[in-house]
């Protein structure tokens, strides 16, 4: 695994299924500035309608088209599994029910000012991962660098 800070500012990506993973994984999109498309027949109340383009129906091979990157969220694992099968070789996917059949995975992540910090598992805890970041934004909010006599900002 290679850790990246992608630029989606106008990039597409689309999210097939609308439940409460997809809540949590749009919402982080909805910060980057790119162009979010939704297919899945439910959305959850959660989610920001606003910035995004629902498409209200069940996914269908040929929806991936124009996608840049494609989060696969639905609870049903074949569907998952197909959207993967269904991408092309330059568009990546994160399949969110199986870490073994993903492009990428997210990372949990806590971001102040202009310091982000970003904690993986491996994809083997996503907990651990979260209650590390927690721990984190505790640490961060201390601003800890500016003790000392090497204060720098
Ligand atoms: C591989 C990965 C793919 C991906 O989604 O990117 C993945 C996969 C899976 N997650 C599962 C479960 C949970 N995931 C969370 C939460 C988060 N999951 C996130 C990332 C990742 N999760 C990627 C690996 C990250 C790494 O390397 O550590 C975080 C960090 C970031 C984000 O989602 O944006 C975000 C925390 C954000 C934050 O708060 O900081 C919670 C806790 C909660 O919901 O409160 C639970 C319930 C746990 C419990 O209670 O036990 C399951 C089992 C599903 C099942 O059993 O059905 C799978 C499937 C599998 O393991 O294959
Ligand atoms: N990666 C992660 O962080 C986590 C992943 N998971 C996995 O994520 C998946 C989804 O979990 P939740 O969001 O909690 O489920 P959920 O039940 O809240 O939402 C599922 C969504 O998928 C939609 N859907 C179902 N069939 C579809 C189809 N054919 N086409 C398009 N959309 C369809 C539903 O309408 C609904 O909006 C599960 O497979 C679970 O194993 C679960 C917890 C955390």
């Amino acid at each position: 695994m290679y850790p990246v800070m992608l630029n989606l500012q106008d990039k597409q990506v689309i999210v097939v299924g609308g439940g409460r993973v997809a809540a949590r994984k749009i919402k982080m999109l909805q910060a980057t500035g790119a162009v979010i498309t939704v297919i899945s027949p439910t959305l959850a109340p959660t989610i920001d309608r606003q910035q995004l383009n629902w498409v209200a129906r069940a996914y269908q091979t040929g929806d991936l088209a124009q996608a840049d990157l494609i989060i696969a969220c639905t609870d049903d694992l074949a569907v998952n599994a197909q959207v993967r099968h269904d991408a092309g070789p330059g568009q990546l996917v994160n399949n969110t029910s199986n870490k073994y059949a993903s492009d990428f995975y997210n990372m949990a992540m806590v971001s102040q000012d202009d310091v982000a910090l970003a904690v993986s598992t491996h994809g083997s805890s996503p907990k651990l991962a979260k209650k590390i970041r927690q721990l984190l934004t505790i640490w961060l909010q201390a601003k800890p660098w500016r003790k000392g006599r090497n204060e720098t900002k």
